[in-house]
């Protein structure tokens, strides 16, 4: 690559479409030309209404499914398979509850093939960054919700992925504590500013944190409109959501959910979901 190159997407997603089969038998249409990108050191947030496919998205951004049309890229690259350097935060906390705290943070080095007085430093250095130092030996059932998630901060970024997927990583804590976890997500982001996707339901959480927030359609998931945030840097993200800028933001991003929010609420009151496709699309 030249120096006028353009650095590629962190990640690109181009006219996606994915089909799943129903344990019925027909074919379910999740996601339909979906086109995202996402800039290197880019906060995206996704919102749309449930089952439009916004987990699904994820999941073929990791390499956990694959498109059934369509291209998904990674650092200008075809996603083949689980791809390096894409790290998960999702809604349940994916710690080994039979570890230390040190232990549960130290564990993506040492697997990395880090030596071990080497993977407890950075852990130590981690868990200071995210304010549990003096808990390295607890075990994740004793502690809080919040605390438990910035354990599952600290192990996916001790890796300094270029990508981090989050999957509704606040939904199970209390107000007050998801709050003061989206003003330490932004802190440690900015320390390693990987790529970021993260899908909520709360529209004040995305636009709070993101650079861009996409407006995904009632599924089959499309991408319905995407605003750009352009709030200044670094943010409170607990203060920002009285600032007259933000609250105009939320009003013009919430006349462009509400409708699939309201076709998608629609339909599970009404009956058979109509994305669910004869056998004639092939996957
Ligand atoms: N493995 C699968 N097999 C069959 N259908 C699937 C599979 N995974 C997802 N789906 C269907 O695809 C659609 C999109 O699901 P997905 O979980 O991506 O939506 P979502 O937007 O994340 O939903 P929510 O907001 O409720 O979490 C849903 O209708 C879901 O039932």
């Amino acid at each position: 690559m030249t120096h006028s190159d353009p650095s590629p997407p962190a990640i690109e997603l181009r006219d996606v479409t994915k089909r799943f089969r129903t344990p019925a038998g027909s074919v379910h249409t999740a996601l339909r030309r979906l086109n995202l990108t996402v800039a290197p050191g880019e906060f995206c947030a996704v919102v749309g209404p449930t089952g439009c496919g916004k987990s699904t998205t994820l999941s073929l951004i990791s390499g956990l499914e694959p498109a059934s049309r369509g291209e998904v890229l990674v650092d200008g690259g075809p996603v083949r398979g689980i791809s390096e350097g894409i790290a998960f935060v999702f809604q349940n906390d994916a710690v080994f509850p039979w570890k230390s705290v040190l232990a549960n943070v130290a564990a993506g080095p040492l697997f990395r093939g880090v030596p071990r007085r080497e993977a407890v430093e950075q852990a130590r250095d981690w868990l200071r960054r995210v304010g549990l130092a003096g808990f390295e030996d607890r075990h994740p059932h004793q502690l809080s919700g919040g605390m438990r998630k910035r354990v599952a901060l600290a192990q996916s970024l001790i890796n300094r992925p270029r990508i981090l997927l989050m999957d509704e990583p606040f939904a199970a804590l209390d107000v007050q504590t998801r709050q003061i976890m989206s003003d330490e997500l932004l802190r440690l982001w900015e320390l390693t500013r990987p790529a970021v996707v993260f899908i909520t339901h709360d529209l004040e959480e995305a636009i709070a944190l993101a650079d861009k927030v996409v407006v995904l359609t009632a599924g089959p998931g499309t991408v319905k409109a995407t605003f750009e945030v352009g709030l200044p840097r670094p943010r409170r993200a607990q203060e920002i959501r009285f600032d007259a800028a933000f609250v105009e933001m939320y009003q013009r991003i919430w006349e462009s959910l509400r409708d699939e929010v309201e076709l998608a609420y629609a339909r599970t009151a009404a009956a058979p979901p109509s994305t669910a496709e004869p056998e004639k699309e092939t996957l």
